[in-house]
């Protein structure tokens, strides 16, 4: 499926619609107004027309939507028919976690490769997923084709993995790292800074207590 251009802030909500229509889907609802759908995912309904129109028409005036179609439908936006294989670099705290966790359930994501430089670490099986010398990288990854990776690298060495990373062809990195890295521009970088998330939510609570937007 060839996927149009839409807006970012667009593109971040429609796993948050997915995971909510999946809801829906097991609950055995049929349809969903998009008023209930505003209630449940918390954003606006014309933000939610707004988003939807980027794809057609998705729903009848008057009827709302239909769940499984609008959920098969984003299925195949989300890439969310065919299994995602990623890898993860840097098990260390944070990285252990993650593949201790491994987006179970109701994703079609799967972390199927670890690399660490500790030599204690490579070549064993953590929660179930083979770890690597760092040194394996590059083969590893276009052996297995994938070409996502979480970073999870203390950030002094966050730079030159993703230097090896982009030399092994990688497409996207997922960087907990606190370092903003520098790759070339087909090469998309989502950063995960949890402290910048947190300071977000106090603003928002300072400023938005009364859940108004
Ligand atoms: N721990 C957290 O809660 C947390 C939260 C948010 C962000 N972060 C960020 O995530 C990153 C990891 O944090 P952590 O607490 O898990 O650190 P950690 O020191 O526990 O783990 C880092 C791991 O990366 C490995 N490593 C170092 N250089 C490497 C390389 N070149 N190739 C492959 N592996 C390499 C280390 O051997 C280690 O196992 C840091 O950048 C940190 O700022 C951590």
């Amino acid at each position: 499926m060839t996927t149009k251009k839409i807006p970012r802030a667009t593109a971040r909500r429609l796993p948050i619609y997915y995971r909510y229509l999946t809801i829906l889907l097991n609950a055995k609802k049929e349809r969903v107004s998009s008023t209930e759908l505003s209630e449940a995912v918390q954003v606006d309904s014309a933000t939610i027309r707004r988003d939807f129109s980027y794809f057609g028409e998705l729903g009848k005036r008057g009827y709302g939507y239909d769940v499984a179609s609008l959920l098969k439908f984003f299925k195949g936006i989300l890439h969310q028919d065919s299994l995602v294989s990623v890898a993860l670099v840097g098990v260390g705290s944070l990285g252990s976690a993650l593949l201790n966790f491994n987006f179970h359930q109701d994703t079609n994501l799967r972390i199927s490769a670890a690399f660490d430089t500790k030599p204690e670490l490579a070549n064993k099986i953590k929660s179930g997923i083979p770890v690597y010398p760092a040194t394996d990288i590059k083969k590893q990854l276009q052996e297995q084709q994938i070409d996502i990776v979480i970073l999870t690298v203390p950030g002094e060495h966050a730079q030159e993995v993703a230097d090896q990373l982009v030399e092994a062809g990688v497409r996207g990195i997922l960087n907990f790292s606190p370092v903003r890295l520098s790759v070339p521009k087909e090469v998309q970088v989502q950063n995960i800074d949890l402290t910048n998330e947190l300071q977000t939510l106090i603003y928002f609570i300072k400023n938005y207590s009364d859940n108004k937007k």
